[in-house]
């Protein structure tokens, strides 16, 4: 084999990480010993913070002070608190942001809302490698306002767009693939042709900084699990530029989103701001554990997050060329502005080759036909995690360790 060159060394990683000015943040995680974790991108890692938050609001909050807890524990403003918190993290008003429910739920609040500002327009339009979930939610809405749902490709999104589309629903960094859209570019489009914009920010936040305020972005939703480390089934974020919020008219128009809940009207008369996007009771649990998971990126400069995803990413690329010479197929584009925070290789035995790392304890993750999947959360990841998992990498193409028999049967969850 060929010697690596010196600066893809294992020290020279080592070095990096000394460098990294976000280095101390990888100890506000509870990771276990010996795991090289590049699943961020589908489960962040718990953060040290929320199993103590969690014991306090459990036993204390509820089985303590019982019913008090909603006054005394603020659990009612839950919602709107870590809302604000993650304004910050996104560059936005606190106050323009709302969590409340699963990504599901708030795409269709936000896609029927939106829709719903631009009557007598008659499409939808959303790119054809959308996450599965959006393009459901959308198909339903469709139904819902007899509108037309048209799909675009992610290559020239604006091309599908013109006066009689009402929403342009895209994803920021695809799942799949981790290419990023322009989002200022296909927002100007939309918004000169008259329709409005919606970003899914699955897998941007918390690792890929977005500007939403400087381009005018109309609507925005992204879930909590992946990047901001909220927990399995964190409730999502959705943002609404403060421009629409008086006229908003969103679908699930429940007791908790009316301006005086505990009056108990007849009529329904929405609260000022976002939130109206409520519907039902907040998931208390599940807030408690965000809140105390975005701790971890209190005083976090996002310039300095994308510089270490990047040179996370950019080392995982290279490495990936060098030893393993075109074995297999970087999907992702190479090009910085291109790029999210996940590296996705095209391989027959995908599935196989995933499988055969999560048994060395490389923990990445497999999506259908044939990809196998990266996820560089720049908080916790390093660069000798890099070099560890490009070893392995190695190791199982030379011995085919992917061809297992266990490995013919998927499992459920992929
Ligand atoms: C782009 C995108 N949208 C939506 C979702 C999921 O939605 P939900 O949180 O409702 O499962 C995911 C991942 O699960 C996703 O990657
Ligand atoms: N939300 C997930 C789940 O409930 C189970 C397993 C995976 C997920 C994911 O988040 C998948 C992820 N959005 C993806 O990009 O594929």
């Amino acid at each position: 084999m060929p010697a690596l060159p010196a600066h893809l060394d294992r020290d020279v990683a080592l070095a990096r990480d000394r460098a990294n000015p976000l280095r101390d943040r990888r100890d506000l995680f509870l990771l276990p010993e010996g795991t090289v974790y590049l699943d961020g991108n589908s489960l962040g890692a718990l953060p040290r913070a929320v199993p103590e938050r969690l014991q306090e609001t459990v036993t204390a909050e509820w089985g303590r002070d019982l019913i008090s807890s909603w006054n005394t524990a603020d659990w009612i403003n839950l919602p709107r608190r870590v809302g604000a918190r993650i304004g910050g993290i996104l560059g936005v008003s606190g106050e323009d942001v709302w969590v409340s429910d699963s990504t599901s739920v708030s795409l269709f609040k936000t896609m029927v809302a939106a829709c719903r500002l631009r009557p007598g327009r008659r499409a939808i339009v959303l790119e054809r490698a959308t996450f599965p979930t959006d393009g459901y939610i959308a198909a339903s809405v469709a139904r819902m306002l007899d509108l037309e749902l048209r799909w675009c490709d992610s290559a020239d999104p604006v091309a599908a767009i013109d006066e009689d589309a009402a929403l342009v629903s895209l994803t920021h960094v695809d799942f799949r693939t981790g290419e990023m859209l322009d989002l200022p570019g296909v927002t100007r489009a939309a918004h000169d042709a008259g329709a409005l914009v919606l970003w899914d920010l699955c897998h941007s936040t918390g690792a890929v900084p977005v500007d939403l305020v400087g381009p005018g972005v109309d609507f925005a939703v992204g879930c909590t699990y992946k990047y901001l480390n909220g927990g399995p089934g964190s409730p999502a974020f959705m943002y609404v530029a403060p421009r629409l919020q008086a006229d908003l008219d969103q679908p699930l128009s429940g007791w908790m989103g009316h301006a005086r809940p505990f009056d108990m009207e007849l009529g329904y008369e929405p609260v000022a701001g976002v939130g109206r996007l409520a519907s039902g009771t907040p998931p208390v649990l599940a807030l408690s554990a965000l809140e105390a998971a975005l701790g971890v990126f209190e005083g976090v400069d996002p310039a300095e997050l994308r510089a270490a995803s990047l040179s996370l990413t950019d080392y995982f690329i290279e490495l990936v060329d060098v030893r393993l010479g075109g074995a297999l197929e970087v999907v992702t584009p190479r090009e910085h502005a291109r790029r999210g925070s996940q590296v996705s290789l095209r391989h027959p035995d995908a599935y196989g080759i995933v499988q055969a790392l999560l048994a060395r304890r490389v923990v990445g993750d497999f999506r259908t036909p044939d990809v196998a999947r990266f996820g560089f959360a720049p908080l916790y990841v390093t660069h000798a995690d890099v070099y560890d998992a490009v070893d392995h990498l190695v190791a199982v193409m030379a011995e085919e360790e992917f061809r297992r028999p266990e490995y013919a049967t998927r499992n459920v969850v992929t």
